[in-house]
């Protein structure tokens, strides 16, 4: 591959734990900036919106204007990958949100904010995923959210063992409760990778 081959992907960097997508992305061959200003959305053709705080994330996107420029290119099909807070931002319909709490959307899903409780803030488990093959993906969440329901336009892509959805993906979004960031499986940044270079 040679540099003009690289696809160029973002990683929103307003807030929470970018830094390691963005090596994530690039040990993966890809060359990937941090997104904070409209110009740098513009100059990307995927995004990963990453975990940290959802309510932070949300104030922070709309005073770097940010906002209107996420939410028009999830709408033209942009391929992004939210992993917790950023699953929680890519969702429809939030659940014990704050006041005046927005997401961009896109995700035809209800998604729980902290729906494990303060007894079970953290907590790693492994998960079957069939479109990344037979091997589970080590899960790690934290302070994770949940996906409460499934609309008709998304599809659930793992479930943990009592049934609760906790990955899902709609067209070019993709959605985990989880961090794989953290565990050296890179398999859904690379499902989102194939997805952003299809879509080139
Ligand atoms: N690790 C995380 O991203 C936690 C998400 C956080 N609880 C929120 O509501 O945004």
């Amino acid at each position: 591959m040679t540099p003009e081959d690289k696809v160029r992907v973002g990683v929103l960097a307003l807030q929470g734990d970018f830094r390691e997508h963005l090596a994530v992305l690039r040990e993966l061959g890809a060359e990937a900036v941090p997104v904070r200003r409209p110009e740098e959305l513009a100059s990307v053709a995927g995004l990963v919106i990453p975990g940290g705080e959802s309510t932070v994330m949300d104030k922070l996107s709309r005073t770097f204007g940010l906002r209107e420029p996420l939410v028009e290119r999830i709408r033209e099909g942009m391929p992004v990958y939210g992993t917790c807070a950023g699953l929680i931002m890519l969702a429809d319909r939030l659940l014990d949100s704050i006041e005046g709490q927005q997401t961009l959307g896109g995700l035809d899903v209800t998604v729980r904010r902290n729906a494990f409780g303060s007894q079970l803030d953290s907590f790693e488990t492994d998960l079957a995923v069939p479109v990344l093959g037979d091997a589970p993906v080590h899960a790690v969440f934290i302070r994770a959210p949940i996906v409460d329901s499934v609309g008709e336009g998304a599809t659930a892509l793992g479930t943990l063992d009592d049934g609760r959805v906790v990955a899902v993906e709609q067209g070019n979004l993709l959605g985990t409760s989880f961090h794989p960031e953290v565990t050296g499986d890179y398999r859904f940044h690379q499902y989102f990778l194939d997805r952003v270079g299809a879509a080139e």
